[in-house]
């Protein structure tokens, strides 16, 4: 393969590789190895994550999923998750900016977590994108423990599924945490294919701010699934009426979180392409 093209852009300071490979035929199996040198800070164009354009009929994972377009994930390390929040607004961005979808219409995007539906303020392809991330499930509290300054610290975390796995800790300050250069240690019999952690604060009614340590990406400027969650675990804690609706501040922006009557959760925020291009990595 000699150079293939890419875009780079990012939701709340998430930010991601796209690799449009419509027919799947550009990347093929699309390794772990190539994923890291894309996401490589230095030596590659820098990323959180990869996110594939794929029609989802070229995909396995993605077959007999209602979406004509379906979002191959990758984290930077090069492992798969199930979804990621901030990456599909900036797929649907790149979708509809560049005519592959109508934004005046619900777009049905195909994810390893099933279909996930996004609505563009205004039926516009720049407006603002609110993304239908399904149902979650509350399940059990846990601990999670991390080593600041040699000291071993640890908070109860509430384990929330929005399709990959959360851990929701409540904490005084979120310096508290330290510099989060290591995982978060959590129970592997709980969580045995790893767990993205959130340490989280109120600042006001139906108002909190958090910091996030991304499986597969290590500490993040924003996590889309970790802010559902953590509203998530504020509202069963708030004991909140549903379809409150909640702002979660994180270090890269602000989304906008609720959880309908109907049981699902609806995430609004930006999405922003930076640049595009051509790649030998
Ligand atoms: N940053 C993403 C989540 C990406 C996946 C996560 N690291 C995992 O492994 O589950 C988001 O915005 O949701």
């Amino acid at each position: 393969m000699d150079s293939y093209p890419f875009l780079k852009g990012h939701g709340t300071e998430n930010d991601f590789v796209l690799l449009p490979d419509h027919d799947g035929t550009v990347h093929g199996e699309l390794g772990a190895e190539r994923v890291r040198a894309l996401c490589d800070r230095r030596a590659g164009i820098g990323g959180d994550g990869v996110l594939r354009v794929i029609r989802t009929e070229q995909i396995d994972a993605g077959r007999g999923q209602p979406a004509e377009w379906f979002m191959d994930y990758r984290n930077a390390d090069g492992s798969l998750s199930e979804m990621c929040g901030n990456g599909i607004r900036l797929f649907g961005r790149h979708l509809a900016l560049d005519g592959l979808v109508d934004p005046a219409q619900p777009v049905p995007i195909g994810t390893r977590d099933g279909i996930k539906t996004l609505t563009f303020a205004g039926g516009r392809a720049d407006g603002e994108i609110t993304v239908d991330m399904g149902t979650p499930k509350v399940l059990e509290e846990t601990e999670v423990s991390v080593v600041v300054a040699g000291v071993e610290r640890r908070w109860p975390a509430l384990h929330v599924d929005m399709g990959n796995p959360h851990a929701v800790a409540w904490v005084d300050d979120l310096s508290d945490v330290g510099p989060l250069h290591d995982a978060p240690v959590h129970d592997d019999a709980v969580y045995p294919d790893g767990v993205n952690v959130e340490f989280v604060v109120r600042r006001g009614p139906a108002h909190v701010a958090m910091r996030v340590h991304e499986r597969g990406s290590g500490e993040t400027r924003s996590c889309g699934t970790g802010a559902c969650a953590v509203m998530v675990a504020a509202a069963f804690a708030d004991d909140a009426a549903r379809d409150t609706d909640y702002r979660i501040d994180l270090p890269g922006g602000s989304l906008r979180v609720s959880w309908t009557a109907d049981d699902r959760v609806l995430m609004t925020g930006p999405a922003v392409l930076v640049a595009r291009g051509s790649t030998d990595l």
